[in-house]
């Protein structure tokens, strides 16, 4: 019941619907009591043959009235309790996607989308159930079956209720017992759900890669084997849930023949009349929905218990970053790293050590360095995907940035991640993402700042054109760019490119860089490469190596130090000419590596 508890929250919220519910039940289960009666008193009055045709309409009157009331009570305490469990589904779903929506990185990469996404799916549906059909079920157990019961005693035989009641103990015993077992299968059943979940989605995403490597066969493989997985441990649930009815209907029937086994001799005894045995007989009937609802309970109440554990876990995970307010206004000024050393969450090794250096406001920082070196770390602190340990800060104009109210911090950065994101909707929407109002002037400004308005006015609906999974298909560098448009639309006070000139080709990379550099006059950039013509014209440079900056300075300082950056820019800007010089031999020219 601890999952009642639980939801004490909701249940007061939504009192006035719980209790109009409840009430129309009670008056459900007091209208049901009275045509057991009717039928009672008539059989009295045909075997004393005193029914009148006069009274039999009035019977008849009678159960009409009671019928109309029923039916109208019945559908309100349906509208009431059911409409208040929808509220709570709709409810736990958008806490849930608040909660997903504010934790950091490292959440997502420890848990499973499938997870995720079963959580916000069928575990919410088994709670939701509890809150609807688990109220009904023990309301009426208790309402109905409590009214049947007393009726049963006061105008039949308290002795004869006594005596059908002997089994019922048994049937709460085993119930409690298969819900308990319930409880373990169903947990079990809910996990395997969501591997399958997961599997599902991670092929669906990766079905490109799947089908390059000739792995279709071996995916349907393992998706088959999930998905056995999951009817094996849903069968064992119904296997339980199975035993519930007719451990009810066994224990009901044992009632029916000690009832009816008592019932005849007492009747022969005269202490009660035959009508009164068949007005008992039909309560007793009504006694098995009171009962089979009980078993019910207990089964909703156990799927639902080991739902909200699930739900309730994630909801008491805590973000590893702390989002509070903070009544610093929003920063923007010199960027300041005084990083001894980083770890990312978990990890025993140390990703970055002795990161230090300010860029100044307005200036452009390139950070350069091999794969796997550290560019995108630096970057993820700065964001505050991750926050550093006490002793070391990021901090934007003198203040550490965890001093400041996080999304007001974000506020400030426009981001390009490496693994740039399209959403399914138009290239419009998509450049538009942080300012959906803003005109069709301001997008088209952005996209030709990242110089890829051409390729999008070439496409035969422009800029409403649909990209992603139900839209065209975009190559690489068209995705990087319309990325770095949306990431420019704000104007923002930092502007961030992880690697996202990739894609491009070289000359569209000095275009868009160019631009940048003559728009965003006094607005500091970030631009992590591969390619140190990307970060030529920075105006502080640092080149990383295994987590460590091993070289600062300028293009110019860097180059007369001979280090790493001269040699990989040497070695690049010959690869650059060679292959120019190779184009123009075969009278190519303009390769587009897009
Ligand atoms: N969330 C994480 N948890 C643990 N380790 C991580 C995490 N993210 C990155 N790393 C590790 O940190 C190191 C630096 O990675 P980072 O992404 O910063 O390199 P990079 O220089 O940007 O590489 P690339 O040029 O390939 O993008 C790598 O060894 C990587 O495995």
């Amino acid at each position: 019941m601890r999952v009642f508890k639980n939801l004490g929250w909701f249940f007061k919220l939504e009192k006035k619907s719980y209790i109009i519910g409840l009430f129309m039940l009670v008056l459900v289960a007091l209208m049901e009591l009275v045509p057991p009666q009717v039928i009672g008193r008539v059989i009295d009055r045909i075997t004393t043959e005193t029914l009148t045709s006069n009274t039999l309409v009035l019977f008849g009157v009678l159960l009409i009235f009671v019928a109309v009331l029923t039916y109208i009570f019945r559908f309100f305490w349906r509208v009431m309790i059911f409409g208040a469990s929808n509220r709570l589904g709709r409810t736990l779903r958008e806490q849930l996607f608040e909660k997903y929506s504010k934790m950091s990185p490292s959440f997502f990469g420890k848990r499973r989308t499938g997870d995720l996404m079963a959580h916000a799916t069928n575990d919410i549906n088994a709670v939701q159930m509890t809150a609807g059909a688990g109220i009904l079920t023990i309301a009426d157990s208790v309402i109905t079956g409590g009214a049947v019961l007393i009726t049963m005693a006061l105008t039949v035989s308290p002795k004869l209720t006594l005596i059908a009641m002997i089994p019922l103990p048994f049937m709460v015993i085993l119930t409690s017992w298969y819900g308990s077992i319930l409880s373990r299968l169903f947990r079990v059943a809910q996990a395997a759900f969501s591997s399958l979940n997961d599997k599902t989605q991670e092929s669906v995403a990766g079905i490109k890669v799947t089908k390059t490597f000739g792995y279709e066969d071996e995916d349907l493989k393992d998706f088959t084997n999930l998905s056995d997985d999951v009817v094996k441990k849903n069968l064992k649930v119904a296997k339980i849930d199975a035993l519930f009815d007719p451990t009810i209907t066994a224990i009901i029937a044992i009632s029916y023949f000690l009832s009816i086994f008592f019932g005849a001799r007492m009747v022969v005894a005269d202490e009660i009349s035959l009508g009164q045995l068949v007005t008992f007989t039909t309560y007793l009937g009504m006694m098995v929905w009171p009962l089979l609802a009980l078993g019910w309970f207990f089964n909703l109440v156990e799927r639902g218990k080991a739902s909200y554990d699930r739900i309730e876990e994630i909801m008491n995970t805590r973000s590893e970053i702390s989002t509070k307010i903070s009544t610093n206004s929003i920063p923007s000024g010199d960027i300041t790293f005084n990083v001894s050393d980083f770890s990312f969450p978990g990890e025993d090794e140390v990703s970055l050590r002795n990161i230090h250096f300010t860029l100044k406001e307005g200036k452009t920082l390139g950070i350069v360095g091999r794969t796997g070196s550290g560019k995108s770390s630096i970057i993820r602190l700065l964001l505050r995907e991750f926050d550093t340990d006490p002793g070391n800060s990021v901090s934007i104009n003198g203040i550490d940035i965890k001093q400041y109210d996080i999304k007001k911090l974000r506020g400030l950065f426009g981001y390009v991640p490496q693994d740039n994101f399209l959403f399914s909707t138009t290239i419009r929407n998509n450049i538009a993402f942080i300012n959906p109002d803003a005109s069709l002037e301001q997008v088209q400004e952005a996209a030709d700042l990242s110089y890829i308005h051409q390729d999008i006015t070439a496409f035969p609906e422009g800029y409403d054109t649909v990209v992603g999974e139900r839209g065209v298909s975009l190559s690489g560098g068209q995705k990087q760019r319309i990325s770095i448009a949306r990431a420019l639309m704000n104007n923002p006070e930092i502007l961030i490119l992880d690697d996202s000139l990739s894609a491009v080709d070289a000359e569209t990379e000095t275009a868009i860089l160019s631009n940048i550099e003559q728009n965003r006059a006094g607005k500091t950039n970030i631009i992590t490469a591969h390619r140190m013509s990307a970060v030529r014209n920075a105006d502080l440079i640092i080149v990383m190596e295994n987590g460590r900056i091993i070289e600062q300075g300028t293009h110019s300082s860097l180059t007369k130090a001979r280090g790493w950056y001269y040699e990989t820019f040497k070695a690049q800007s010959l690869r650059r000419d060679l292959t120019k010089e190779l184009d123009e031999t075969l009278e190519g020219g303009g390769n587009h590596d897009d």
